[in-house]
């Protein structure tokens, strides 16, 4: 295995690289709003026409129809699906990723424009850059440079790169099932690069929390009124919203919903000790997200909390007033965003009773005469892995060799929708190996990827296609 090689090259390639991720960030691949549909489109077919040049067997496809909170329908981003090599003796890793992304606009609070990708003091910044189109590209830079060096690929590579994961992966569950005997048939490993590490020391990543994302909305008048007119005298949709998702969560962290806490598996004595030997800084932590206070004052409840514990988070209220300025009114219909961040033991079918039936019930208490709609739009169910599995060992392995350390083991609290079912329905294992950096800024302002991540991850992914190579059979 000639490692240096491949290293030297992508070195010496590192320029094109960045090039590459800057024209992908430029297309405003996001996912969630609808009015950039188009640009999403786009983004699939540029994917495609990249592994397409590289002379993969690549397939845009059809995933059907979204259908939207208004009854109409959206053509759903084809899924690419690309394959290099088909070596029957050679093992075959599919890799997944997204190339959608959250949405960004220069106004809230962005130093630079997030669909040009700025380079400052070694990072680069752009929505999208760290989640996930980098580490896409990462990957398929590594095939780009076996190839580029005429060396064989020593596993058959294939790419499954989807454009709906920020928003919950629709479309997906159902072409992993319809393909599961076709493209997946073949496949022996999985391998997700769509998380990051928790400090500066690169990780392997065995667990994600799931979502189940809810719409709660209250309706009261036919339209919105003058809230010196009739304040007072109506009984206000706001008041009523804010009132019952005051109830979710206390504010020391405890969730209020019953059951939601009783399903969770206590703490076990060696998740303990893994969380207490992870070399985690609080105050760094405190640092990068700007806070002086954090919900847990030590390192083992604050990691369990953001990984294998549930959470409640509110996002917004679609209708309320929110523009600057002061306007006095009484809004008629207010939809509050909310996501509960669930665990193994946790299921969304569940949790959606049991979230409905306790909003309802405290609705109900409030006699209130408008009408509550509760509804969950996604149920993204979490994922756990066995860390003992032999692609554990060999993701080590890699890591020691690019980067001559041993990894952090770690769970992420974010979501991967897709992974469990990639794991349930092809019954194949899975393994995650970020190359995203703890201060990536996922979702906020000024998200990045550092330069050093982006092209030390491309030889990690180099270095790691050949340590699966090395995985005995009988380990599949
Ligand atoms: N990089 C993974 C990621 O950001 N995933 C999203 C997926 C999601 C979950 N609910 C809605 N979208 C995340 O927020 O974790
Ligand atoms: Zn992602
Ligand atoms: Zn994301």
């Amino acid at each position: 295995f000639h490692y240096m090689d491949l290293a030297q090259y992508v070195d010496s390639h590192q320029d094109e690289y960045v090039e590459m991720l800057r024209d992908w960030v430029a297309i405003e691949s996001d996912s969630s709003n609808v009015q950039k549909r188009p640009e999403l489109h786009r983004m699939m077919e540029t994917v495609a026409q990249k592994l397409r040049l590289m002379g993969g067997t690549v397939q845009l496809v059809d995933i059907g129809e979204q259908e939207l909170p208004d009854g109409q329908t959206l053509e759903l981003p084809k899924v690419v699906t690309a394959q290099f090599g088909n070596v029957s003796s050679k093992h075959t890793v599919c890799i997944y990723g997204h190339v959608d992304v959250q949405p960004a606009k220069l106004e809230d609070g962005w130093a630079t424009d997030p669909y040009n990708l700025t380079e400052i003091n070694g990072n680069l910044y752009g929505r999208g850059a760290s989640d996930n189109k980098a580490p896409v590209l990462a990957w398929i830079h590594a095939v780009e440079a076996y190839q580029a060096l005429s060396m064989d690929l020593p596993v058959n590579v294939k790419f499954v790169i989807e454009g709906m994961e920020e928003t919950g992966s629709n479309g997906l569950d159902a072409m992993i099932m319809a393909q599961r005997d076709t493209f997946f048939s073949e496949v022996d490993y999985i391998i997700i690069s769509d998380c990051g590490w928790l400090s500066r020391r690169p990780a392997l990543t065995y667990g994600t929390r799931g979502n189940c994302y809810f719409f709660a909305e209250v309706e009261g008048p036919e339209q919105d009124l003058h809230s010196g007119v009739y304040g007072g005298t109506v009984i206000e949709p706001m008041t009523d919203l804010i009132g019952i998702l005051d109830t979710l969560i206390s504010p020391s962290g405890k969730i209020l919903i019953p059951g939601i806490r009783e399903a969770v598996a206590p703490l076990s004595d060696e998740e303990w000790k893994m969380y207490q030997d992870i070399q985690f800084d609080m105050d760094n932590y405190k640092n990068k997200i700007g806070v002086n206070q954090l919900m847990y004052s030590n390192k083992v409840d604050l990691l369990a909390h953001m990984w294998r514990y549930p959470t409640v988070s509110i996002h917004g209220i679609e209708g309320a007033f929110s523009d600057p300025g002061s306007k006095t009114v009484i809004p008629a219909k207010v939809t509050a965003k909310f996501s509960i961040r669930q665990v193994p033991d946790m299921d969304p079918a569940m949790v959606k009773k049991q979230v409905t039936d306790y909003l309802h019930s405290v609705f109900a208490k409030r006699r209130s005469p408008n009408k509550l709609k509760v509804t969950m739009v996604i149920g993204a169910k979490p994922w756990l892995a066995d860390t003992h599995h032999p692609l554990y060992e060999a993701g080590k392995a890699a890591i020691k060799r690019v980067f001559n350390t041993d990894p952090d083991l770690i769970r992420e609290g974010g979501t991967i929708p897709i992974a469990r079912t990639f794991q349930d329905v092809t019954g194949k294992s899975i393994i995650m190996m970020p190359i995203g950096g703890f201060d990536d800024g996922l979702h906020s302002q000024n998200e990045k990827m550092s330069r050093y991540n982006y092209i030390e991850g491309t030889k990690l992914f180099i270095a790691y296609l050949n340590e699966v190579s090395q995985i005995k059979r009988t380990s599949v």
